[in-house]
């Protein structure tokens, strides 16, 4: 059994070592974790290398150097390779349609590349994909008269198909209103039930509302593995409301009350306030990290 929250003992994906370089910048700097069912965030800042690493778990690039299973299943093999392939369902950042297929012709067209030969079969997975996303009404529609959060559920359904044990999703959630990305985290909260999902995203809102796990990357490493409630807690007695930015803070801005909310470490008898997933989060990261 796997537990929520705490380390998986049994984890379904393990990955050690992980190193792979372009050119000078290591993007994957010796990344270890382990992910259990339940859906893992991975935070970090433009180029922490979070779209690399979930490249490297989905077999789309090899790493340089370092090792990872998925669901038992070794991509180090050609055989293992194509096991991993099999029990994964990938949501790329920029997902390739085809804007004059359906929804229903991409989905069926993805289910062909994960060798489901048995049409019937899987046209009746198509559908319930297609279903468990709200598309149903418009499948037969073609993808380019869909809107933008139409589409990124046309992606998540062909993630879904063929009932993947391992979902990757690359921001999953960016470009969509609120109410789109609420009813996109609900998706993904289902998809969670009973599979390992890696979710990389700059919305620690994502994190705090649907994460059981949070990884925080930066400059190719991990900086932080474990819930969201921990990494908030990091965040305790370091946040604090003043009348004015306090020069040696990490991290601050004017909130809506006109007073400034800062991240570091405070003065004394500075006026503390509750942490949030996001103070936690800032303080992970280094300053410049914090700027850019
Ligand atoms: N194909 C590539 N060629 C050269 N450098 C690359 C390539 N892909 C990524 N990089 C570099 O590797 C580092 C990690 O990039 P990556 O896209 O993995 O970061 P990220 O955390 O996903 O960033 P973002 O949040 O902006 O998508 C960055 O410095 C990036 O410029």
């Amino acid at each position: 059994m796997t537990s929520l929250g705490t380390t998986p003992s049994v984890p379904s994906v393990s990955a050690a070592g992980l190193c792979l370089s372009y050119g000078s910048t290591r993007a994957l700097d010796d990344v270890s974790l382990r992910l259990g069912h339940g859906v893992t965030g991975l935070l970090g800042p433009n180029g922490a290398g979070k779209t690399t690493l979930l490249r490297v778990l989905a077999t789309a690039v090899p790493a340089d150097r370092g090792a990872f299973t998925v669901l038992g299943h070794d991509p180090g093999t050609a055989r293992g390779r194509h096991d991993v392939r099999r029990a994964l369902g990938y949501l790329p950042q920029t997902p390739g349609f085809h804007p004059d297929f359906t929804a229903f012709a991409f989905v069926d067209y993805v289910a062909i590349l994960k060798e489901m030969t048995d049409r019937s079969a899987r046209h009746r997975e198509v559908r319930r994909v297609l279903d468990a996303v709200g598309l149903s009404d418009v499948r037969g529609k073609r993808i380019k008269r869909l809107s933008g959060g139409m589409r990124q559920r046309v992606a998540l359904a062909a993630a879904l198909v063929g009932d993947p044990g391992f979902l990757v999703l690359d921001e999953p959630t960016v470009g969509l209103d609120p109410e789109q990305r609420m009813r996109f985290r609900e998706l993904i909260a289902t998809a969670g039930e009973g599979r390992t999902v890696l979710l990389s995203t700059h919305q620690t809102e994502d994190v705090a509302m649907l994460c059981n796990r949070v990884i925080v990357m930066a400059g190719g490493r991990v900086r932080f593995e474990g819930t969201p409630a921990e990494l908030s807690a990091r965040a305790a007695g370091r946040v604090w409301s003043s009348t004015q930015r306090h020069p040696g803070a990490k991290a601050g801005w004017r909130t809506g009350t006109g007073a400034f909310r800062n991240v570091g470490d405070p003065p004394d008898g500075a006026s503390l306030v509750e942490p949030t997933l996001e103070d936690g989060y800032l303080l992970t990261l280094d300053a410049s990290e914090v700027a850019a």
